[in-house]
């Protein structure tokens, strides 16, 4: 989590210029609650007490470590005009020295997104609104939300973003805290990019978003999908219940239309969010994209039986990243290139062209844009960033199993005769179980292992490290002769530089873009682009004086 956010300027600070006052008394309407017995007008809403402007509705919710009405007091000092609440926070707020109007609902989390929707006038339906696009999936958003950015850019759309490394809304670029910003901040955002003339908006939604309702009162125009595969189970238990809170998003009340990719025939995800998207949309809203032309249309989902609307031919490498060609069965046909590394980017770029032709672009207009800008060969920060090339360096947002592994074949060196040097941690407090996992895939992928720390958080850094190690070393079938455990990350880093030949790979995997590591509550600066780009100039500078 990049902690810069915090400091100055963010999505919090953002808010359209002209909200339009809605009285307490609509609001407790819209949260189902009795009416308050004194009324006022709110000019917008606030879930946080230091993040509250002047007028505010405060929604004082429960949370993991505290009850928002604990901090009721401050929020009426930050000028907090009324309070929405639950039968808890409405117990503590009677011991509290607070004189505001309280509306008391049954589940006030669940109404914050629409009375955000009505105060700020985010999302009008007299066609003002930005096109808005909404990827989701366990990994790809941000790169894909990147690739759409960039081709609606391409096709000379005025853009917005809101994602995990930054939000962009006009002229203005701010870094995020969070993948998806808590309902008063999309909100805020979205009316904010209306008033800036924003046509068309592309968006991560998250798993903790739909969980913690942080997109309600939000229709997007088209959803895409990129893969389900496991992270986050320490929020939801279960793949199945992680399936069904992403299914969430494709829906009617929250999406126009879907896009689903269907990666192969290990993939039950994707073809069964495909036969939800129909079943939920109808089938002539959701378009599939199959990356191997054979795989959907073998497999059997049931009474929704559908064939990939769209299949990949022609996959060639070009330069780091590859060509295709994307085929409706209808015949129509978009050669496509892209400048990232890594099969998985092909199916980002495959998602991120067929959502901007969901949208309402035709393939003729999206292939001029294609072949004029080549837009599609844009950085994304931290995602497969090119950072040397011999020994070839690459940093990677890889944080679970399955990007670990595929980012890992990403950088295999083509002729086989290098060696592949990996350095990674997992984050404290979030999914242990998937530590082991990604031990055992790093060893059955690589010839060097190198443990370090990712953000322990308030975790015991060293248990980590071993948790994942022990995977590692446990690992059947393991290709790698060393499991190392080195901190701190900087010393992982230029200790995997020191070893790598000119021919070897070395990916620093798990922190992509983040400029910051939280260590027990405190934060630290490291960026692993500038640790490896220094290590990698004192290797050269070293060998330069052996000579
Ligand atoms: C697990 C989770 O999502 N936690 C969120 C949750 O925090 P919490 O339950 O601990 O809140 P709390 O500290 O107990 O406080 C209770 C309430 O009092 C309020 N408060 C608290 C202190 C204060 O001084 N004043 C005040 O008003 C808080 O805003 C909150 O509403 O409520 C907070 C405000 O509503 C969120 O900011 C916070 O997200 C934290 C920062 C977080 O790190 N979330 C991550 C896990 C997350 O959401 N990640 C996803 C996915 C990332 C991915 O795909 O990898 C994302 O979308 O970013
Ligand atoms: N389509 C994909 N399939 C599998 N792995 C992918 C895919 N796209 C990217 N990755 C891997 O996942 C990492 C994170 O990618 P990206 O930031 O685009 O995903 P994300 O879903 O936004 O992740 P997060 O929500 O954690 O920010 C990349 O650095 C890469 O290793």
């Amino acid at each position: 989590m990049d902690a810069t956010a915090q400091q100055g300027h963010d999505a919090q600070t953002m808010r359209p210029a002209r909200p339009r006052p809605l009285s307490l008394t609509e609001a407790a309407r819209l949260t189902g609650a009795a009416a308050p017995a004194r009324t006022v007008d709110v000019t917008g809403i606030s879930l946080d007490s230091r993040q509250l402007r002047p007028g505010d509705l405060y929604a004082a919710l429960p949370g993991a470590r505290a009850h928002g009405a604990q901090f009721a007091e401050q929020a009426e000092r930050a000028g907090a005009a009324a309070v929405l609440t639950d039968a808890e926070g409405a117990g503590l707020l009677e011991r509290a020295r607070v004189d505001l109007p309280v509306v008391v609902a049954p589940d006030p989390r669940r109404s914050v997104g629409t009375i955000a929707a009505r105060v700020y006038g985010s999302r009008p339906e007299d066609g003002t609104a930005p096109v808005l696009l909404a990827v989701t999936g366990t990994n790809g958003k941000t790169t894909t939300t990147y690739f759409t950015n960039s081709l609606l850019r391409a096709l000379g759309r005025t853009t917005g973003l809101i994602g995990t490394i930054e939000i962009l809304a006009g002229e203005q670029a701010i870094p995020s805290r969070l993948t998806t910003p808590e309902a008063p901040h999309v909100h805020a955002l979205l009316a904010l990019m209306r008033e800036r003339g924003i046509t068309a908006a592309s968006m991560e939604v998250s798993s903790h978003a739909l969980e913690f309702h942080r997109v309600d009162g939000v229709r997007f125009d088209v959803a895409g999908f990129t893969n389900l595969t496991q992270d986050h189970l320490d929020l939801h238990g279960s793949m199945e219940e992680y399936f069904s809170v992403k299914a969430r998003l494709f829906t009617p009340g929250r999406t126009g239309r879907a896009v689903v990719v269907l990666q192969d025939e290990d993939d039950v995800w994707g073809a069964r969010m495909a036969a939800h998207a129909r079943a939920q949309l109808g089938a002539d809203r959701v378009d599939t994209i199959a990356l191997r032309g054979d795989v959907a249309e073998d497999r059997d989902t049931g009474p929704d039986r559908h064939g990939a609307d769209w299949t990949l031919t022609a996959l060639t490498r070009r330069g780091i990243g590859h060509s295709f060609t994307l085929v409706h069965r209808d015949g129509r046909s978009l050669r496509v290139s892209t400048g990232l590394p890594g099969d998985f980017n092909v199916a980002n770029a495959a998602l991120a062209v067929v959502m901007v032709l969901a949208s309402g672009v035709d393939v003729g207009q999206l292939q001029r844009a294609l072949d004029e800008e080549d837009p599609l060969t844009t950085d994304v920060p931290g995602r497969m960033q090119l950072i040397g090339t011999e020994p070839t360096a690459v940093v990677d947002f890889a944080h679970n199993p399955d990007a670990l592994r595929r980012a890992l074949a990403a950088v295999e060196p083509p002729d086989g005769q290098g060696r592949v040097i990996v350095v990674f941690g997992a984050t404290g407090e979030r999914d242990r179980t998937k530590r082991p996992v990604m031990g055992a895939i790093a060893a059955r992928h690589a010839d060097v292992v190198i443990v370090t720390d990712d953000d322990p958080h308030d975790e015991e850094p060293a248990g980590i490290r071993e948790e994942v190690a022990a995977g590692a070393r446990a690992a059947a079938g393991a290709r790698a002769q060393e499991v190392l455990v080195l901190a701190p990350r900087a010393v992982a880093i230029r200790a995997a530089v020191a070893m790598a030949g000119p021919g070897d790979s070395v990916l620093v995997a798990g922190r992509g873009h983040e400029t910051v590591q939280e260590i027990r509550g405190v934060d630290h600066p490291l960026d692993d682009r500038e640790e490896l780009r220094a290590a990698l100039a004192d290797a050269q500078q070293g060998r330069r004086e052996d000579r």
